[in-house]
């Protein structure tokens, strides 16, 4: 079953009808839960592909996201979307999504749905690997680090073609709870999370700024108070914890990671060359290599193309470290 909208679309990327035949993007994303769909919603929003398809077990589930996004279609940048319960949906994408795995339920911590998601990975990479060859792969499920580094063992793809979306939303938390603090505008506040997208990342204070003023010298403005180490602290807790506090709220997060993995899609399919805190293989960088972890990093047309050694304080190269740690005995502890 594929459910798709105009007829004269070719269902390749292609278009059709009038003046059509021109080459156009396509994002394939995979998993239409809570995650997928708002993404898929997201991309279309904002015209980050002109067409989007979903995959999904559940024939019913995809059908019915696949139907209502379509009927918003007039209301948005030209596209078409289509989806379906067969991998052949994802043919010929430029970007294939990673969204689908186990749910996850109050309480339980990404590294809780690992096993099961480790073998989901197993299950569908080749499939989407032989329709989609060429795609760049953002892996988005959780624990990302982790399914990242599975992935990238399943799939054979070379580390630039595939990684995951990392701490692009932890540095939006981070960057959001700042602005919050100091009374400024959010795109003014240029910090990032690094290390596990998850409990053991670490926020890199030492390269932060705001305005043009390292963040640690920020001398506070309107009234505002400056980020002293106890509001660093309180702010970096807080990101860790937002995850939990949603899920137990509504069950799910998806609005914001829906829009970072969209501005990640963009990065990629507009050749942006945008510096984004992805999960990438590491090889040597600060002395680590065989992890997964996020660092600020050049996304583009050929996927995250090249590190950007950020300069880290002594205690956020110690974080690192910890973070790749943890993570690499946890790819242990279930045989990758
Ligand atoms: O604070 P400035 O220098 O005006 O920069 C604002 C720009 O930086 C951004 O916030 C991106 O910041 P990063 O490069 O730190 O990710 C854009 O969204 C925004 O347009």
């Amino acid at each position: 079953m594929t459910t798709s909208t105009s007829p004269q679309s070719t269902g390749d990327g292609t278009a059709g009808g009038p003046g059509g035949g021109a080459r156009t993007t396509k994002l394939a994303i995979v998993g239409a839960g809570a995650v997928g769909s708002t993404l898929a919603y997201a991309a279309l929003m904002r015209g980050a592909a002109r067409t989007v398809a979903l995959l999904d077990v559940n024939r019913a589930k995809v059908e019915a996201e696949v139907l209502d996004l379509q009927h918003g279609i007039q209301f948005m940048p030209m596209a078409r979307v289509e989806g379906s319960d067969d991998v052949a949906v994802c043919a010929g994408a430029d970007v294939v999504v990673v969204t689908a795995g186990a749910k996850q339920k109050p309480g339980q911590t990404r590294l809780d749905l690992a096993e099961g998601t480790i073998g989901l990975m197993r299950t569908i990479l080749p499939g989407l690997v032989e329709v989609a060859p060429d795609a760049v792969y953002v892996m988005v499920t959780n624990p990302v680090d982790i399914v990242t580094y599975a992935a990238l063992k399943f799939s054979g793809l070379p580390p630039s073609q595939l990684f995951g979306s990392g701490t692009v939303l932890d540095s939006s938390r981070l960057r959001f709870l700042v602005a919050q603090h100091c009374g400024v505008a959010v795109q003014n506040v240029h910090a990032y999370i690094a290390g596990e997208h998850g409990d053991s990342e670490i926020p890199l204070w030492s390269s932060a700024t705001i305005g043009g003023v390292p963040l640690l010298e920020w001398p506070g403005l309107g009234g505002r108070g400056p980020l002293t180490e106890q509001v660093r602290d309180d702010i970096a807790r807080e990101v860790v914890q937002s995850a939990y506090r949603i899920i137990e709220g509504k069950g799910a997060t998806n609005y914001a990671v829906g829009l970072a993995g969209t501005r990640i899609i963009e990065a990629v399919l507009d050749d942006e060359h945008r510096i984004l805190p992805v999960s990438t293989l590491l090889d040597g960088a600060y002395g680590l290599d065989d992890v997964c972890l996020s660092l600020p990093t050049l996304v583009d047309r050929r996927g995250a193309a090249e590190r950007v050694e950020v300069p880290l304080a002594e205690a956020e190269l110690a974080g690192l470290r910890s973070s790749a740690e943890s993570l690499r005995a946890v790819a242990r502890r279930f045989g990758l």
